[in-house]
């Protein structure tokens, strides 16, 4: 047998939210290497102890500042998704998709990490921004639509 492949890694679970504005969802464009330059749901890896409601919320706050309490997090569906990280190594994430809408008082995003983010924007889902970061993409490329699912 040939030398011992590197032990691929274990799959891992991510959670994004689909946080709805009317006809509207909020998107931002990744700065982080994974997904560099794509437009992705709010959201992030799920943390030991955490359910998804919990993660949703959490990743929410960390990454727009908006206070969206966990009873507000429905779950809509979720994919698997194989992804190159930097350097071409493969790796697997299945990404939990979340539902929440905002409501009078909410308040509006924030970019609270600029280092991995570009900043948030409003879109309709007949015109998402491009390109979709892959999870996304592939999602809505399989008739997701948060709107009506
Ligand atoms: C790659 C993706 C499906 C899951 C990780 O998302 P992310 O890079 O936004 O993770 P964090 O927000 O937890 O840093
Ligand atoms: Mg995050
Ligand atoms: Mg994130
Ligand atoms: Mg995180």
């Amino acid at each position: 047998m040939g030398n011992q492949t590197e032990a691929a890694a274990a799959p891992t679970v991510a959670v994004g939210v689909c946080l709805l504005k009317g006809k509207k969802v909020l998107l931002g464009r990744r700065r982080c290497s994974l997904g560099y330059s794509t437009f992705s749901l709010p959201g992030g890896h799920l943390e030991l102890g955490e359910s998804f409601e919990e993660c949703a919320a959490r990743e929410l706050k960390e990454e727009t500042g908006l206070d969206i309490d966990k009873k507000r997090m429905e779950f809509l569906t979720a994919t698997t998704n194989k992804l190159l990280l930097e350097g071409g190594k493969p790796c697997q994430y299945a990404s939990v998709c979340m539902r929440a809408v905002m409501e009078h008082g909410d308040g509006e995003p924030q970019n609270v990490e600029p280092e991995l983010c570009d900043g948030w924007d409003w879109y309709e889902w007949d015109n998402l921004p491009k390109p979709l970061f892959r999870p996304l993409h592939n999602a809505v490329r399989a008739g997701f639509n948060p709107f009506y699912a």
